[in-house]
């Protein structure tokens, strides 16, 4: 089959919603090509991206590329991302040089082009996440491995949004917590709840892609009989009481079901948000707030926030 590149050359802010909207229009996985990343500061403390070139990444600004199969529609699906990318600016999305570049590959080049990014990577004091190709061996015996298959659906691990979401994870969940997780896309974060010591995660997310995604990886890491995966609408008509709910989501999609979460959770329980970038910080904090939450903990990376909130108010349930 015949694949075509799609290269958009944006900002760190609109890697994640360009993300959703290739993923929407199709895309079976997504490239993100940073120029940070070659210099991050994970590189002596949580591990490195091994053999990463230079050459591959732009002078400045984020290269986004999404593989798409070259079909008679595929004209218009471009048109869609082209339109979907340039609304982004209604909601203050920084778009940079938006700029859109297509160019056919074929089967071979397409294989290789996911494999070269992908390496394993320490991504907090325990959790280390390898593509499934990769043969990693554990360097210390209570190393949390993820393996991922990150050609499917959103969550590769390394997004800031991810990093922050895990190691929140690790920090709040304790042994037999029952978790859920909104937006659940590779499964990433189900299941390292999973392998932390979750006694019950459920996930969900609205899109099929991701649910069959997440299925996959969940049986790859052997965590089906703790780990279901469900397609849902946020938290609509899910009952608690939970411990813990993570959700990584756009903020304009968190302030949605902040209610909800505080209805799910257990008094006391924990909310972890991440996804939202810094100018929409505070809208999130107030509505936490609002809802009887009270903040926790703020993580920061890059241009990206997560919120952890403590539910100070009782649920109907619990
Ligand atoms: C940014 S990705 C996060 C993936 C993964 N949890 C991670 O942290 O890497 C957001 C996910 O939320 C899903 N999503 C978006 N809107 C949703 C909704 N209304 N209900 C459930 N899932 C939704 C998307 O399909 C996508 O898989």
């Amino acid at each position: 089959m015949k694949w075509s590149e799609i290269s958009i050359h944006t900002t760190q802010e609109a890697v994640e919603p360009i993300s959703n909207i290739l993923h929407e229009a199709g895309a079976s996985g997504v490239v993100i090509e940073d120029p940070e990343d070659l210099v991050k500061e994970r590189t002596s403390v949580y591990g490195e991206i091994y053999q990463l070139d230079p050459n591959d990444y732009p002078e400045e600004g984020v290269i986004v590329k999404a593989y798409l199969p070259v079909t008679s529609f595929l004209g218009e699906t471009v048109e869609e991302i082209k339109v979907g990318i340039n609304n982004l600016i209604t909601y203050d999305i920084d778009l940079g040089h938006n700029r859109v570049s297509i160019s056919e590959v074929n089967e071979e080049e397409w294989a290789t082009a996911w494999k070269k990014y992908y390496k394993p990577v320490k991504i907090s004091e325990k959790i280390t996440i390898t593509p499934t190709w990769e043969d990693y061996e554990p360097v210390s015996s209570d190393e949390v491995i993820i393996e991922l298959d990150p050609g499917m659906a959103f969550g590769t691990g390394t997004h800031p949004t991810t990093v922050m979401c895990l190691q929140a994870i690790e920090k709040y969940i304790t042994q037999g917590d029952h978790v859920i997780d909104v937006g659940t896309g590779s499964g990433v974060l189900s299941i390292a709840a999973a392998q932390l010591g979750a006694a019950n995660v459920e996930a969900f997310d609205l899109d099929e892609v991701a649910v069959t995604s997440a299925r996959l990886n969940v049986k790859l890491n052997k965590v089906a009989s703790t780990v279901t995966v469900g397609q849902n609408n946020l938290l609509e008509g899910i009952e608690g009481p939970v411990d813990v709910i993570v959700g990584n989501l756009l903020a304009e999609i968190i302030l949605l079901f902040v209610p909800d979460a505080a209805r799910v959770l257990k008094k006391d329980g924990y909310f972890i948000t991440s996804g939202i970038i810094q100018g929409k910080k505070n809208d999130v904090k107030q509505s936490l707030l609002q809802a009887g939450f009270e903040i926790v903990e703020t993580l920061e990376m890059e241009d990206w926030v997560a919120i952890i909130a403590k539910n100070s108010a009782d649920t109907k349930e619990g």
